[in-house]
């Protein structure tokens, strides 16, 4: 469980993060989304304990972050935006080093990387990690992350880079980790990934939280459920309508923004000679959200 409460980080005199606080269960997903420069980054850090808040509190299972840094570090994988490998370690070395560095036995580590090697679909024998792609660097940072297996994970932009395939694995192996129990914090600017995986979202503005909940309460903060009329007509001249329209290949759709409508203009059009093809109802999407709320 964790509990941060009104948490400030002033660079000097330029306040990064400015009053953020949220509750987060075990074994969910948490994604933190903003504009660039909004503070994500640095509330990230915060929270594995990497920087010291200028003030706020920050509990986690019950270790006071702030005061006690170094007992977070046995639970948590942490995973920069960018990480620096050593570039002329192999694979097989690194990983060893870092199950080394979280004192975990020869065996231990010897199981733990090979689990993590295969799950991870990471097959780099024998290679230095300068010579790996982009996509294979991203999966030995990850892998690095959960040597010691730990119960929670702050991931900076996982997916930041990648390629499509190796982003969606990259997305699908957050969603097993969460399955397999593990709490995961996360940024990123890929929203439709977000919505897809995140129990609870926070979207931060200079430095300030301007919504957060689960994508079912940000929608409903955002409101504006539209229904989608999707039809077709003989004769659109005859359609008389006042909610909005448009038309490709020959089918039309119009938007109704309430219930009511929605039954008036399904009403009118089967007066008007319409076919409804289809009904849609839909909420905006967090990309529809943050711009919004402008930068
Ligand atoms: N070490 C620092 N010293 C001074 N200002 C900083 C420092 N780190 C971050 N900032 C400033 O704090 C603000 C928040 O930065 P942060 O990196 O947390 O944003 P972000 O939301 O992660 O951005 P991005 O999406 O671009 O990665 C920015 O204006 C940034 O310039």
């Amino acid at each position: 469980m964790i509990r941060a409460r009104t948490l400030v980080k002033y660079y000097n005199d330029f306040p990064a993060l400015d009053g953020v606080g949220f509750d987060l269960a075990e074994s969910n997903i948490f994604g933190v989304i903003g504009h660039n420069g909004a503070g994500k980054t640095t509330l990230l850090k915060i929270l594995a304990g990497l920087i010291t808040p200028t003030s706020g509190t920050l509990d986690v299972d019950g270790i006071d972050v702030i005061r006690r840094p170094i007992d977070l570090k046995q639970r948590l994988g942490y995973l920069p935006e960018e990480s620096r490998l050593y570039e002329t370690m192999t694979v097989d070395a690194y990983l060893s080093f870092f199950g080394e560095i979280y004192g975990l036995d020869a065996k231990t580590i010897r199981t733990r990387r090979d689990e993590l090697l295969s799950s991870l679909a990471l097959d780099a024998e024998g290679k230095k990690l300068g010579e790996l792609s982009k996509g294979m660097k991203r999966k030995v940072a990850i892998a690095r992350s959960l040597i010691h297996d730990p119960s929670l994970l702050i991931y900076d932009e996982p997916t930041s880079g990648l390629d499509p395939m190796t982003s969606r694995f990259v997305i699908e192996y957050i969603k097993n980790l969460r399955a397999e129990g593990k709490t995961i914090i996360f940024s990123g600017h890929n929203l439709y990934q977000v919505e897809e995986i995140c129990d609870a979202v926070m979207i931060l503005r200079r430095g300030k939280t301007v919504a957060q909940g689960s994508m079912d309460e940000l929608r409903e903060m955002f409101g504006s459920l539209t229904y989608q009329i999707f039809f077709r007509i003989p004769d659109v001249s005859a359609f008389a309508t006042a909610v909005p329209y448009t038309e490709a290949d020959g089918h039309y759709l119009a938007t109704a923004r309430t219930i009511e409508e929605l039954n008036r203009t399904t009403t009118t059009l089967s007066a008007d000679g319409g076919v409804i093809e289809r009904i849609e109802s839909r909420y905006p999407s967090l990309e529809e959200m943050l711009v919004k709320i402008g930068k």
